[in-house]
């Protein structure tokens, strides 16, 4: 792949995080982030395989929704893909940094989907590394959210909270997270946006629509709290791709 060659080649520090002095960790901050390439304002973006489209973009937060990310045959295949591997949603526990631990911030179902898990997967992938300029390698395996009516996924970080015990342990598998790409799989009857209550944004579920935020100064950032509404009425379907400073294993 061209463009994950050139994006891996441009950053040749991994976010490899090594035993520091004081028997601390220090993490090797890559200069790069993700950020699709949107100079000259194009109404589309050439993937490869597929033109996705630009409907909104905002700078601070960096906030990018895409049109025409995923088909409706790629949604729905994702969904019955997942359907048998959903268990309740868990979260990363702050203080010892052990992921799988059951919390009411998230009342959905959830799996994942190894890197490169099904053809499909990976095929997704790909678009991403495209779309964002991050190589597929510095992705995290890919999750399926399962939303009721009532379910809903509160205010958060998706980035790990610098100052806390249990993120020296996650920070291991390839460093801070530095963006999310959120992918809307169907459409709920009402309700279900994902919005950022500090800059009172809400982006519509939209079957097929992309949603890329990024946050490459955990230490500062705010701006990127958000949470998946609640579920009205209906159902809803997500996919979730973060993305690492380094490469995730
Ligand atoms: O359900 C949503 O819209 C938000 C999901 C989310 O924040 C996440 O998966 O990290
Ligand atoms: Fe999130």
């Amino acid at each position: 792949m061209e463009i994950m060659n050139e994006a891996g080649a441009a950053a040749d520090v991994d976010g490899d995080v090594r035993g520091g002095e004081g028997g601390g960790l220090a993490l090797t901050v890559d200069a790069g982030f993700p950020e699709p390439a949107l100079d000259g304002a194009p109404q589309r973006v050439d993937v490869g395989d597929r033109e996705v489209r630009v409907l909104l973009t905002m700078r601070n937060p960096r906030i990018v929704l895409f049109g025409d990310f995923l088909s409706a045959e790629e949604c729905d295949a994702l969904i019955e893909a997942a359907r048998s591997g959903l268990r309740p949603s868990t979260v990363v526990d702050q203080e010892t940094g052990n992921d799988g631990v059951l919390d009411d911030v998230r009342t959905s179902n959830g799996m994942f989907f190894r890197r490169g898990e099904t053809e499909l997967v990976a095929r997704i992938e790909t678009r991403i590394a495209r779309l964002v300029n991050w190589p597929v390698e510095r992705g995290e395996d890919m999750q399926i959210l399962h939303y009721r009516e009532g379910g809903q996924y509160r205010p958060h970080f998706d980035f790990f909270p610098p100052a806390s015990p249990g993120t020296q342990l996650v920070l291991q598998r390839g460093g801070q997270r530095v963006a999310s790409v959120l992918m809307y799989l169907n459409e709920p009857r009402g309700g279900g946006g994902t919005s950022f209550p500090e800059i009172g944004v809400t982006v519509s579920p939209q079957r097929g629509n992309a949603l890329f935020f990024s946050y490459p100064d955990a230490h500062r950032d705010v701006n990127t709290l958000h949470a998946g509404q609640p579920v009205m009425s209906g159902e809803k379907w997500l996919a979730t791709k973060w993305l690492r400073q380094g490469v995730f294993t």
